[in-house]
């Protein structure tokens, strides 16, 4: 890989005017050792700097800059982009995904800024120019990636206005107001504009509803008695009981919760109808369960027991189930300071929806100075915008039985897993026959970047597993031509395990999707949703084919003449 190497420097390089700007691989990911093969493939040191000049013109801090962000890139990848990414490193220099590409350019900024913090004065204008082309290139990403919002500005939100302003008048600050959107019920919206770095909102530790909360109530020397209990289990029976409780300190902000919450686990039986064929179905079922076995674990025994503490009415499996969804749907983990990691609920911050392209990144922590939970930008916010969060790297599987909802854009999260013994290839082989993944998936193959031959759009992992199945077959005589043989068998197998897969789905319902029930038609979009995935890796292996036919065909007229000649 040709990379600029005058700007990468080992950690004490460098003279008088040269600016080093750190940007390491943490020791501690758990993924350091991919990461750490990826950068030393295109020449940077895991614990390298980049360098520039305090002389550098705005023409030759580009391309300083988009070393900073290949860098940045691999530091940021996740499991799931390096599935897809396989083992070549040209597939994570340039864009891979929206948060991939966000968080590379937000710990861009943040070492381009802590370098202006702690650098000499005649370095200041070089670095405040590397500085602002980096924040254009985040303003650029979210005009380009960002999700555009109907907001209803003319509904009323009387509770959730009562609720701000409790919250401001306890310590909240923000720059969010509330107001029903299309398609997601509220969501919070700026006031005004806002940039990346910004604190959109921040919320007082002591107004979040935590474990803390249980431990103060009349519940907890009663709940702590029962073997095995979780926190969280805790927090969820203490809560079906506050939301009664005229006096709470939090009314408002339980008077501001739907009565309803539409999430996967709320589907009826036409939606389960729907949902035939897909492993969505036996997963929401499970889950289902799984609450249903919980709750009779515990109730009508603790009912019975302790009326005045548990009252049936507040108690039954309905309120049970409404409150498992308020807790999947509405609460975020934090980290307090004395290192204790807690499921809150957190009143103003659940007006925040999800998007797979957000505004806000990084929360859940809580700053040890002001003792409050802060949610910065990391990319800007118009004045009238709706601001977004990341709920997390979730498929729209998950997010679809615990959310209620399926996301806009295309997700890279949503992967198909494949059913493919792993085991056995690396049991009947010697040790060459390595497996770095646990299990083979596919994903929609339009978000590949490489669709040549040996690649195809589909996951390397995937084509190095099926390979090596076949690689035994490999004749030392016709080494190209096998190998080109190989390949079609490859991806027709995966063509027909696809074809499969999408039989067992079944053709596209006819339905009327405007009239079905909310959660017929959510079940019917998954399944759209799959289809789609499903069809895209049919044509990559088709695709495939073609080229791989082309080639063979190279190769017979290659091999004709060369008969001919001898
Ligand atoms: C934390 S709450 C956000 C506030 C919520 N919209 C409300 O009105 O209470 C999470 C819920 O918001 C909705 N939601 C969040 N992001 C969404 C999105 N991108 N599209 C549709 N609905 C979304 C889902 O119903 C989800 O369960």
């Amino acid at each position: 890989m040709d990379v600029n190497k005058e700007h990468i420097e080992p950690q004490n390089g460098g003279i008088d005017d040269d600016i080093l700007i750190v940007l390491e691989l943490p020791e501690n990911d758990h993924l350091f050792e991919k990461k750490k093969k990826l950068l030393q493939d295109i020449g940077h040191d895991p614990k390298g700097h980049v360098t520039l000049k305090s002389s550098s013109t705005p023409d030759q801090l580009k391309p300083i800059l988009e070393i900073m962000l290949q860098r940045a890139r691999i530091i940021n990848l996740d499991e799931i982009d390096l599935y897809f990414g396989g083992t070549d490193v040209s597939n994570f220099l340039s864009f891979s995904s929206p948060k991939n590409e966000l968080e590379a350019l937000n710990l861009a900024l943040k070492n381009i800024d802590y370098s202006i913090c702690s650098c000499k004065p005649k370095t200041v204008n070089v670095l405040q120019a590397l500085h602002d082309a980096t924040v254009n290139l985040i303003h650029d990403f979210g005009k380009k990636f960002g999700e555009e919002t109907r907001v209803f500005t003319d509904s009323s939100c009387e509770k959730e206005k009562a609720l701000l302003q409790w919250g401001k008048s306890n310590g909240i600050d923000t720059k969010l107001e509330i107001a029903y959107v299309e398609g997601a019920g509220r969501g919070a919206i700026a006031r005004e504009d806002l940039n990346a770095g910004d604190i959109a909102l921040e919320i007082p530790e002591s107004l979040l509803i935590s474990e803390k909360l249980v431990h103060e109530s009349e519940m907890f020397p009663l709940l702590e008695k029962i073997e095995g209990i979780l926190p969280e289990t805790m927090l969820l029976l203490w809560s079906m009981k506050e939301k009664h409780n005229c006096n709470s300190k939090f009314k408002l902000y339980f008077d501001t919760l739907p009565l309803e919450f539409n999430t996967g686990l709320s589907f009826k039986v036409n939606a389960f109808m729907a949902l035939d064929g897909t492993s969505l179905l036996e997963e929401i079922v499970d889950a289902k369960e799984h609450l249903r076995t919980q709750y009779e674990e515990l109730f009508p025994l603790l009912c019975h027991k302790h009326p005045d503490v548990f009252p049936p009415d507040f108690y039954t499996w309905e309120q049970f189930l409404w409150t498992c969804e308020l807790w999947y749907s509405n609460s975020m983990k934090v980290m307090f300071n004395d290192g204790k990691l807690m499921t809150c609920l957190i009143p103003v911050a659940g007006f925040l929806n999800h998007s797979t392209c957000p505004h806000i990144m990084h929360y859940g922590k809580l700053d040890p100075v002001t003792n409050s939970l802060k949610f910065p930008l990391s990319r800007p916010c118009h004045a009238g915008e709706e601001c977004f969060l990341s709920y997390g790297s979730f498929s729209s599987s998950h997010l679809l039985t615990f959310y209620g909802f399926l996301p806009r854009r295309d997700n890279p999260y949503d992967v198909i897993p494949l059913d493919i013994d792993i085991a056995l290839v690396e049991d009947c082989e010697d040790g060459e026959l390595k497996c770095d993944w646990n299990s083979q998936m596919v994903r929609g193959s339009w978000f590949a970047n490489n669709h040549g031959i040996f690649n195809y759009g589909l996951p390397p992992p995937l084509l190095d597993h099926l390979r090596k199945t076949k690689s035994s077959t490999l004749q030392k005589e016709n080494q190209v031509r096998d190998k080109l043989e190989i390949e079609l068998e490859i991806l027709g197998d995966l063509c027909s395990t696809s074809e499969g897969m999408l039989e067992t789905i079944g053709g596209t319902d006819f339905d009327d999707r405007e009239t079905s029930s909310w959660d017929v038609k959510l079940a019917l979009d998954f399944k759209d949703l799959q289809r789609r995935i499903i069809s895209s890796v049919i044509e990559s292996c088709n695709a495939g084919r073609k080229l791989l036919e082309s080639e063979l065909g190279k190769s017979t007229l290659q091999q004709g003449n060369g008969d001919i000649l001898s």
